[in-house]
């Protein structure tokens, strides 16, 4: 039902046409059964009375409404599981948007990837699974009439041990369940083992015993899902075998224990006997169809819960209705920092890490220069400021007024920046540009003007060194141009020539265009150039003195 829920969930389906042509193609179906049952019973009598030709007729007809039916029903079913699933991903898409960066480590992309490609593809590929079986299930249904039409006895019988053979099935769902969660767990880690050796690929490279090391636990994971998957896909193969036998049991008692219980006549156990061998093929398909729709219902399953906490994150955001790309931020009085706190939960037996209280006030217009130790707590300290994690503790004001979660969308808004472990997109979404001569002049004085162009919003390329790729990445923030900007030691990557350029010429040109920047760095040559430098230590921001007498720290 899970399935049917998830697929229902944002668009109508139209269970009447569903329901009416599913009759109309079982109908014809067991009609076929019907039709073949009284010709071959009466072959002698219509041939001698000419019928044979109506008989024809009447036959072409039931599998021409039958093909038709069907052919309607699997198309209705696929394009509606398909619009579903596309409303779906987009649902996702929008979840993962909206969460926050803290949920989103703690979640793990291997996660979202493996649920928004694997398995929302394992639910499309359920779409005419849901055909078959609900037309298997009337074709049951229909025929299992036929037969209590014929004899009450023979119906009872064939329904006892149908329902046997279904029971089977659901008496091992738990350990089927256990079994396919365990296996979506270990394709989990499977594709962050492939992430390593892709995006580590020149490591693993320069190093056996690492890509040894990489490989063995590649092995142990594929290892599990495969015994995960080879004992759910045994408990399914048991089931259907004891299905079949079960199915052949009913059959069987059509000719041994019918005919026991009740008075009936040799044309009726031939007739019921052939209907109920007529039963293999539905009966086949649904027990066969168990694994799909399984596997399809654990993916929905997993889904959901990606989905829910992905939700959890997001839903007050969405809630409160702030959305930072379409509130035009440009400008601000003051940022400032109260008591601001926020600290990293690790694994069992590890001390905690927080960066705070910080108090801290940042003016616009100003330079500003953090420097600390590795693992000081820099960068976290920058999430805090710019809203990607929301604070534990403390508060930030803007212009005075606290900024609540509900508004930090809009808040995160007011800054741009180039992180340290930056992504610099090839296309430049939602960055509107006046004129192309003002990305051609960034790009002469960014000197990237011979190595990338911008056509349509693109990059040309974006096969550079890194430096160049942070030249460009620079050059997104600049046209974005936001009232603040963050850089995570950005000029690390760079020749001295153009690190003392980015020092002494754009950090200046940000500043006479008004923007505040706040900028990681080790580079002690250029620290008269800031207003005020700030040092964290152990998480503390510690020696904040100005460096021009000009905007103070609180
Ligand atoms: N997502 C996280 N979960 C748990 N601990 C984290 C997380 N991110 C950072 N930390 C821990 O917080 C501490 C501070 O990390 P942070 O990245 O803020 O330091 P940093 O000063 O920017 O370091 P670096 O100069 O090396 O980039 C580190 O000890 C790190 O292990």
């Amino acid at each position: 039902m899970v399935l049917y829920d998830l697929i229902s969930r944002n668009i109508k389906i139209k269970r009447r046409t569903f329901v009416a042509l599913g009759c109309i193609s079982g109908l014809a179906n067991a009609l076929v059964l019907a039709l073949i049952n009284n010709v071959a019973e009466n072959i002698s009598d219509i041939n001698r009375e000419n019928h044979i030709l109506y008989y024809l007729v009447l036959f072409s007809l039931t599998i021409t409404i039958y093909g038709l039916t069907q052919q309607r029903l699997m198309t209705k079913a696929a394009r509606t599981v398909e619009r579903a699933i596309a409303g779906l991903r987009v649902e996702l898409f929008e979840c993962v948007r909206y969460t926050e960066l803290s949920t989103l480590e703690k979640i793990g992309k291997e996660r979202i990837f493996n649920t928004l490609s694997k398995e929302l593809q394992t639910i499309s590929q359920s779409a005419q699974l849901f055909v078959i079986i609900g037309q298997s299930i009337t074709l049951v249904f229909f025929t299992s009439l036929y037969i209590a039409y014929h004899s009450f006895v023979a119906f009872l019988v064939i329904s006892v041990l149908i329902m046997l053979g279904a029971s089977i099935h659901r008496l091992r769902a738990n350990e089927i369940q256990k079994n396919m969660q365990l296996s979506f767990e270990s394709e989990n880690m499977l594709i962050q083992r492939l992430s390593d050796l892709l995006d580590g690929f020149k490591e693993v490279k320069l190093s056996v015993p690492r890509a040894d090391d990489l490989e063995h636990e590649f092995i142990a994971d594929s290892t599990r899902a495969k015994k995960a998957k080879t004992t759910t896909q045994t408990l399914f193969a048991t089931d259907f075998v004891l299905s079949q036998i079960t199915f052949f049991a009913a059959t069987g008692a059509m000719v041994f224990i019918v005919p026991m219980l009740s008075n009936i006549y040799t044309e009726v156990v031939i007739k019921v006997t052939t209907a109920s061998l007529f039963l293999i093929g539905p009966i086949t398909s649904i027990v066969g169809g168990i694994p799909i729709y399984t596997t399809a219902t654990e993916a929905a399953n997993n889904v959901l819960a990606l989905e829910n906490e992905l939700k959890q994150a997001t839903q007050r955001t969405k809630q409160k209705g702030a959305r930072g790309g379409s509130t035009d931020m440009r400008a601000f009085e003051e940022i400032r920092l109260e008591g601001a706190y926020y600290q990293h939960n690790r694994p069992a037996g590890d001390r905690p890490f927080f960066v705070g209280p910080v108090d801290l006030s940042i003016k616009p217009g100003q330079i500003t220069f953090i420097t600390g130790g590795n693992g000081s707590g820099k960068t976290t300290f920058i999430r805090m400021l710019t809203g990607l994690y929301e604070l534990q503790g403390g508060q930030i004001l803007l212009n005075g007024r606290s900024v609540t979660s509900g508004e930090l969308d809009t808040y995160r808004s007011l800054f741009t920046a180039v992180f340290s472990d930056f992504h610099l997109f090839k296309q430049l979404y939602g960055i509107k540009v006046s004129s192309e001569q003002e990305i051609d002049d960034w790009l002469v004085f960014l000197e990237m003007n011979n190595k990338v162009s911008v056509e349509n919003s693109q990059f040309s390329t974006t096969d550079l060194s890194t430096g160049q790729r942070k030249r460009l990445a620079l050059l997104s923030t600049i046209l974005e141009n936001r009232p603040v900007y963050i850089f995570d030691e950005w000029a690390a990557d760079q020749d001295p020539i153009f690190r003392r350029k980015f020092y002494e010429q754009v950090l200046p040109k940000l500043k006479a265009r008004g923007n505040t920047v706040i900028a990681i760095t080790h580079d002690d040559a250029y620290f008269h150039l800031a207003d005020v430098h700030l040092k964290m230590v152990e998480g503390q921001l510690m020696e904040h003195h100005t460096v021009e007498n000009e905007g103070s720290p609180s």
